[in-house]
């Protein structure tokens, strides 16, 4: 499945991004004055092949969680079952992220691809449909009961990344068949930070001091033995990032697979994928690294206040819609950034050109 999902992946459409831009210099607006959203809207009409490209509705969050052997090494102040408890919060409706979901009107799907600890035991809601934007839905899909300590071995096996990668495709083709127009990443996993600034430092070549951020909210001590741990993981590792798999299953974690799976499954069907933090970024770099092409797909949510979301970003050539110091996760930062990018393809689908609406031009 990654082997053909990867060969699906295409380069923008020329001719859509053309169509796009010479729509934009007819609409009833000075050139270039809706700034960022008018290159956006173009991209999408490059991804979609189609001038104007499809409204992204409905949108469809997929929160992947897993846990992390590197919990051990006490990067993150919270104990491993706030990942669990979390779940059942999403489950629940009680999270930031469904409260953001409930206000842009997106459906909320978690996927367990490695939790520790056992997960709550019913869903709010059972058996709920897809797309059902009123009940979060839960998958188990759980590949193993959290990673290995990447500072001591290898987090994950070949194959274990494979399935997670899998798992995420799988999840991107559920959600499109059902008529996902747009996915939102989201990930939930205690520890998950350290695992993210190692990927980014192994994809991009910088410094841990740069990947490395205070992630749930560490103090000083914790903040400096937590970028000696990256050091380690780099230290420890032999890290190729022309063999994606290898480096995830060496230093990943099974959400940040996953998610790699769902943007590659999203760029393969030629629908835009919405980024949200530093997990989902360092997990992008792993899309990239598989597929160049699947940077057409990728739209960057938010600026995550971890730096290395920063050094991702840079990497992949792309500006976060918003900055708002965000650095919860869950897919928050990209629910924000939904309206602006269904403005920017609302533009080209409603607003009038100066010929129809009589309005001159300069
Ligand atoms: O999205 C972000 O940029 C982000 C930044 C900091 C923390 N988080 C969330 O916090 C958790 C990981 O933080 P930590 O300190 O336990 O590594 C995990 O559940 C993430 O979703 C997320
Ligand atoms: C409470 C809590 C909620 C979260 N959501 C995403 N990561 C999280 C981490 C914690 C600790």
């Amino acid at each position: 499945m990654l082997e053909t999902t990867i060969a699906a992946i295409r380069p923008a459409d020329d001719a859509a991004m053309a169509a796009a831009r010479e729509l934009h210099g007819r609409l009833t607006k000075p050139a270039g004055s809706l700034g960022a959203l008018e290159e956006l809207s173009v991209r999408l009409a490059g991804l979609a092949g189609a001038c104007p490209p499809p409204l992204p509705e409905p949108a469809a969050v997929a929160i992947f969680a897993g846990d992390h052997g590197v919990h051990a090494q006490r990067v993150s102040p919270w104990p491993q079952e706030v990942t669990a408890q979390m779940i059942g919060n999403f489950l629940a409706g009680g999270a930031v992220v469904n409260a953001f979901a409930r206000q842009a009107g997106a459906s909320v799907t978690v996927v367990d691809v490695g939790v520790a600890t056992p997960l709550p035991t019913e869903p709010a809601v059972l058996d709920p449909a897809v797309l059902d934007p009123a009940a979060p839905r839960l998958v188990v899909a759980s590949v193993r009961r959290g990673t290995r300590d990447l500072t001591v071995t290898a987090a994950l096996t070949r194959d274990e990344a494979l399935a997670a990668v899998q798992t995420g495709i799988r999840i991107a083709d559920e959600l499109i068949d059902a008529g996902a127009g747009i996915l939102l990443t989201g990930d939930m996993g205690i520890g998950n930070t350290t695992p993210a600034a190692v990927l980014i430092a192994a994809f991009t070549g910088a410094d841990p001091l740069d990947t490395t951020g205070r992630g749930t909210g560490v103090d000083d001590p914790t903040y400096a033995h937590k970028v000696a741990v990256v050091r380690a993981a780099l230290a420890r590792h032999t890290l190729d990032p022309a063999d994606p798999l290898g480096v995830l299953a060496a230093v990943g974690g099974l959400e940040h697979a996953a998610l790699a799976g769902l943007i590659l499954g999203a760029a393969a069907r030629r629908t835009p994928v919405l980024l949200d933090g530093v997990i989902a970024v360092s997990a992008a770099l792993a899309a990239a690294a598989f597929a160049p092409d699947a940077v057409c797909a990728m739209v960057a949510g938010h600026r995550s206040a971890e730096p290395g979301a920063t050094v991702a970003l840079r990497h992949l050539g792309l500006d976060p819609l918003i900055d708002l110091g965000l650095r919860l996760g869950e897919g928050t930062g990209a629910l924000l950034a939904l309206p602006v990018v269904t403005g920017a393809v609302r533009v080209l689908h409603e607003v009038a050109t100066f010929d129809s609406a009589g309005v001159a031009e300069k």
